[in-house]
């Protein structure tokens, strides 16, 4: 299949108290059409510097993106976006909420057709009877369930996922993977996410893109990821290969935490198992405690 976003020398400079400081160098990516690509790396390496230069909201310094054939040269409809938090009109209900974009991107349509794509991608994640609650009167795993239906609606060319369930509890967390992969599957959006959890960018993701540490951080490896879809998380949980993979991912991030970091007490490292399928996700971020005894046991940072 042919190359659909195309990021070739990719480089962002942010101007600091202390000097330019370059946090992304000659990020180069192929995604084809329908594919599922995670950005995976330590905190602060740049991968929502990378995000945000694909969703048009960040400037980018040299390099440059090309999206089904045209240079992107900042936000537009063509790119539906996930944040953390949903960012949602309070004084709005869910429904409102949607068809603001719906309004916008299907002006054509008549107002029956556009409250039909939004009723429809309010119900399939899981909305059907809360659509005309305002943000206040939803759990934050409902506010971000309207996120995605927002972004869905708006029928983009690619969905830009920004740790979109970094917020959530862990069991809130697996139930919207699985409304995030279903509605996937069915409208075969090409999509990129930034996500910290190893296991989450297994289950999800056709590749997955390791990003070295800043500055200067880049595309350090790809790991393929295989397991047939539809993805069922038992059977991903169970498959041969995913220790392996899960293996390759955390072996990286492990080597990529020493670098330019100082390393301490390596006679002290916890030794971390991960055999179990009852192993809680592991993640590179703030939110698990398990990745956190990783880095914090393995470096000190300077
Ligand atoms: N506007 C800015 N001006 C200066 N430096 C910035 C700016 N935005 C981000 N940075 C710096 O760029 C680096 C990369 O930030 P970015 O948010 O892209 O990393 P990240 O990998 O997404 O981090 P995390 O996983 O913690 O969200 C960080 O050191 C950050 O402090």
């Amino acid at each position: 299949m042919s190359t659909y976003l195309e990021i070739f020398k990719l480089t962002k400079v942010y101007s600091t108290p202390k000097g330019p400081a370059t946090i992304v160098k000659d990020f180069d990516l192929r995604i084809k059409k329908g594919e599922f690509i995670s950005l995976i790396g330590h905190s602060g390496c740049g991968k929502s510097t990378v995000l945000s230069m694909v969703a048009g909201l960040n400037d980018i310094t040299s390099g440059g993106i090309i999206l089904a054939g045209k240079e992107l040269t900042g936000p537009g409809p063509d790119r539906g976006i996930v944040f953390q938090s949903p960012c949602l009109l309070p004084w709005l209900t869910a429904f409102e909420n949607v068809m603001l974009g719906v309004d916008q991107v299907f002006y054509t349509a008549n107002k029956d057709e556009r409250r039909q794509i939004a009723e429809y991608y309010l119900s399939v994640v899981g909305l059907a009877d809360a659509m005309h609650k305002k943000p206040a009167q939803l759990s934050q795993g409902m506010r971000q369930r309207v996120g995605i239906a927002r972004a869905f609606a708006l029928s983009p060319r690619m969905l830009l996922l920004d740790e979109p369930f970094g917020m959530l509890d862990s069991l809130t967390r697996m139930e919207l993977q699985q409304v995030l992969i279903e509605l996937w599957r069915k409208d075969k959006k090409t999509a990129m996410m930034v996500t910290h959890d190893v296991d989450e960018a297994l289950f999800l993701s056709d590749r997955i893109v390791m990003m070295t540490n800043g500055p200067e951080a880049e595309v350090g490896d790809i790991l393929e990821v295989t397991f047939p879809r539809p993805r069922e998380r038992k059977a991903v949980l169970e498959h041969p290969d995913y220790y392996r993979l899960r293996e390759h991912l955390i072996t990286f991030l492990e080597e990529h935490a020493h670098k330019g970091q100082r390393p301490v007490r390596h006679s002290s490292l916890p030794v971390i198992k991960h055999n179990s399928s009852s192993d809680q996700p592991l993640s590179t971020g703030p939110n698990n405690q398990k990745a956190d005894r990783i880095s914090e046991a393995a470096v000190i940072k300077n």
